[in-house]
């Protein structure tokens, strides 16, 4: 039986990590959600779930499965939970799915547990499920967001960003996972390949605020991993031309892709013409226009 007076909905953004440069460091929250229906149930019930995800691996649960255990101080604590599953965020693409998953097992559960833990609380755990901050941060705060870890743990700041930016997402019809996109990138970089990042990323940011156009082409471009995820990614340097040709101030992958993020002012992209670039493709590549969300994760008791 399903506990039908203590029933929470929480919603999530999807989010788009990096931008570029600022490799596990910048992240963006847009407008399109996962929800999930989180209480307290005799049995284990995944409603509206795929079912390769129903299972005890499923990351909502073992979300709130790991709050719960660090609540009861108890590593063996185990309980039903009745999770209902409303996702409009694609799986596996770049677009924060695992990160919407951690903050809506992390908040409902607390909830439950009737919010024992407070956001920033909440926050340091879901970097840790994650491993790193850049989804976690604008799934929880909303806006453009830079984060970091310091001996005391993770740390977030927002920035304001420009009004005249829009934001356009190119989903493709296949799924990369995070784990094999970050596999496949070196996990040492020369010091000059890191100066250059650090200087793109510092002209970004301060572009992203400004809306200066020329501040983003030169500060979008990432010198760290791109060249070597892009080898997962058939055809991203013909959609990144395209986009360019077309408008946009950079196309740069979405996360650890396969998704890309494609940063434009005002109206300026032609997506008519990005779009039958993109028809004539084999991987059901399709081009989204996203506005900010500005709020972040939140909750209803229902
Ligand atoms: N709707 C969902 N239902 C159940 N599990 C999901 C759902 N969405 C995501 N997940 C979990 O998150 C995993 C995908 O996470 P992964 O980090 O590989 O991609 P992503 O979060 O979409 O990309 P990125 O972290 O680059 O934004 C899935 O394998 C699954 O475990
Ligand atoms: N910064 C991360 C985002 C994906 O979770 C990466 O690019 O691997």
């Amino acid at each position: 039986m399903i506990n039908k007076d203590r029933l929470f909905k929480v919603t999530v953004p999807a989010t788009s990590a990096n931008l570029g440069p600022g490799f596990d460091t910048f992240g963006l929250a847009l407008g399109l959600y996962n929800s999930f229906t989180i209480g307290r149930s005799d049995e284990m019930v995944y409603k509206g779930c795929d079912p390769k995800y129903q299972n005890e691996e499923n990351l909502v649960y073992q979300s709130a499965m790991a709050l719960f255990k660090k609540h009861h101080q108890d590593d063996s604590y185990a309980e039903n939970l009745y999770i209902e599953f409303n996702t409009d965020i694609p799986t596996g693409r770049g677009l924060g799915s695992s990160a919407s998953c951690i903050v809506a097992g992390l908040m409902g559960a607390n909830l439950i547990l009737d919010e024992p833990y407070d956001t920033n609380e909440l926050f340091q755990i879901a970097c840790e499920l994650e491993g790193h901050p850049d989804n976690i941060s604008p799934a929880f705060f909303g806006g453009l967001t830079v984060s970091t870890k310091t001996d005391t743990g993770f740390y977030c700041k927002k920035a304001p960003l420009s009004s005249e930016l829009k934001f356009h997402v190119i989903i493709p019809g296949f799924e990369i996972s995070t784990r094999e996109a970050r596999e496949i990138i070196s996990d040492s970089v020369s010091l000059k390949t890191a100066s250059l990042n650090i200087a793109n990323s510092s002209i970004l940011l301060l572009s992203l605020i400004s809306g200066d156009a020329e501040g983003i082409v030169i500060g979008s471009k990432d010198h760290m991993y791109e060249d070597q995820r892009k080898t997962l990614v058939k055809n991203f340097d013909s959609i990144k031309i395209s986009v360019i040709k077309n408008g946009g101030l950079s196309c740069t992958f979405s996360g650890s892709g396969p998704a890309l993020l494609c940063v434009s002012k005002n109206n300026m992209l032609n997506t008519a013409k990005i779009k039958s670039h993109l028809y004539l493709l084999d991987e059901g590549w399709m081009l989204v226009n996203l506005p900010v969300d500005d709020f972040g994760a939140f909750f209803e008791i229902l």
